[in-house]
């Protein structure tokens, strides 16, 4: 009988193109991502060799980091420049590489535009059982699906261009079960907080976690993005789920999904993707659904999570000197002391976007809290931006859009927006953001800015209170 393998080891294996003695291999890439941060190097160093892209047909472009959010078209239908000149001059070499290289690109006025995490499954291009790179770490949301997917960097994206494979070692495999349900009122969002709390931020590296579960089998494709997408602040290369019906339900009639037969032979072979039984893992770590709270961070790392019924920890209750270190920097820059209640620290601002948490259902379960509520007084910004201008239409479908504007949000265009400093959408120097982004580095949302990472209605239920909250007592 055939080795018992774990679903990273059938998709890696079935992507091997070569395997070298000292453990690297040559390994073909089914899908390739790209946006304008991480690619005019690359498409610059094909110009310089004479190289064309091997496989157009399996590469996708969209700008998302560097568009304003703010409306592209003027009265005229004319395209509104981009004010800052390094955003533009990304944008349009975007806009100039992809048809010069053939690259199939969606710009920044096509209704499908959006953030590269969230197009891909949105048009069916991220698939079960497929490699997938993109120059961007939060590639990892694609495993979602069950696509073994990752980031890159620039020289690499050169590579995947002009070869379509890619030299890689084998990571080591993880297992995070999660076992029993999710308490009400907790979402994908708290759970992939808590389990990097727990883990921390370094606990996946040099591994590709499954994640597994029956929490996993009931959870929507969406809430299964979120958790996947934040593996890499767990550290790890990649993060799995085995794709399901939930999955080939997502993904049928998707418009670069496979269609007819096709359709019937690839879900045919995507039933076999999972991990089968007495495979062995490199690591297992199983998390109590029972444990997991609305959660929110206090410090500047993704670990630094507690319960929004916690308090800001004492930096002197960690053990390790370096963490002591870090949490006493991290508390500085956060403005914040050492035992104060989370759901008593002010927000002046609210962020519900970036492509964690920017999906209808991360919109609809803020619209939930929002309904028939206002932001507080003490709310100077509050931005909801869609993942994708189509996740804005069908918002707009739904009438969400009003329910944001009524509570005093800001209705925007999609794109990375103030998941990062790199367009007009900052955090000013001090202040203090509720945001469902992924990241909350110092200086992230703009220098000096201070985020408190939550999931989309806990982002709306600060944004009534004008304090991070329990949202469970806003329901
Ligand atoms: C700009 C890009 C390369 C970067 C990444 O790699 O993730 C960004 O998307 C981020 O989230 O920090
Ligand atoms: S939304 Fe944020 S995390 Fe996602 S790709 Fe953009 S900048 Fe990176």
């Amino acid at each position: 009988m055939a080795q018992a393998q774990t679903l990273y080891e059938k998709i890696w294996n079935a992507h091997v193109v070569d395997q070298r003695d000292d453990g690297t291999a040559i390994i073909f890439i089914d899908r390739h991502l790209v946006h304008e941060v991480t690619s005019p190097q690359a498409f610059e160093g094909l110009r310089m060799a004479g190289r064309k892209v091997r496989r157009p047909d399996l590469t996708l472009a969209v700008p998302d980091h560097n568009v304003p959010t703010t409306p592209r078209i003027d009265a005229q239908g004319n395209r509104i420049p981009i004010a800052d000149p390094e955003s533009r001059a990304q944008l349009d070499a975007l806009e100039r590489n992809a048809p010069a290289f053939g690259v199939p690109y969606i710009d920044a006025t096509d209704p499908r535009q959006g953030i590269v995490h969230v197009i891909g499954p949105e048009q069916g291009f991220t698939l079960p059982g497929c490699t997938m790179v993109c120059g961007d770490s939060h590639t990892a949301a694609h495993g979602a699906l069950g696509a073994l997917a990752f980031g890159i960097g620039t020289s690499e994206v050169e590579h995947v261009l002009a070869t379509q494979t890619l030299q890689l070692k084998r990571s080591k495999s993880m297992e995070i079960r999660v076992e029993g349900d999710l308490p009400p009122s907790v979402s994908p969002k708290d759970l992939i907080l808590h389990i990097i709390g727990q883990i921390g931020a370094a606990g996946g590296t040099g591994h590709v976690i499954e994640y597994r579960g029956e929490v996993f089998d009931q959870m929507s494709i969406e809430g299964r993005l979120t958790v996947a997408n934040m593996s890499i602040e767990a550290g790890a290369r990649a993060g799995l789920i085995a794709p399901d019906d939930a999955t080939f339900a997502y993904l049928k009639g998707r418009p670069m999904a496979p269609k007819g037969a096709d359709w019937d032979a690839a879900v045919a072979y995507w039933r076999t993707l999972k991990t089968d039984d007495g495979a062995v893992f490199d690591k297992s770590v199983v998390i109590k659904a029972a444990d997991v709270a609305p959660s929110v961070t206090w410090g500047t790392s993704p670990e630094d999570v507690v319960p929004i019924t916690g308090n800001v920890p004492d930096p002197q209750s960690f053990a390790d000197a370096s963490k002591r270190a870090a949490a006493e920097k991290s508390l500085a820059y956060m403005g914040l002391t050492a035992g104060m209640p989370l759901n008593e620290v002010a927000v002046e601002h609210i962020f519900i976007g970036s492509c964690t948490n920017s999906r209808i259902e991360d919109l609809r379960a803020a619209a939930a809290i929002l309904k028939g509520r206002h932001n507080a007084p003490g709310i100077k910004s509050a931005l909801v931006v869609p993942g994708s201008g189509l996740v804005k239409r069908q918002a707009e479908a739904e009438g969400l859009d009003r329910i944001f504007i009524d509570a005093g949000f800001e209705w925007r265009e999609p794109g990375c927006s103030a998941c990062l400093g790199m367009n007009p959408d900052k955090v000013p120097s001090g202040e203090r953001c509720a945001s469902t982004s992924n990241r909350n580095f110092v200086g992230r949302q703009g220098p000096g800015a201070r985020t408190h990472l939550v999931s989309p209605a806990m982002a709306a239920a600060a944004a009534v209170t004008g304090r991070l909250s329990d949202v469970r007592t806003l329901i």
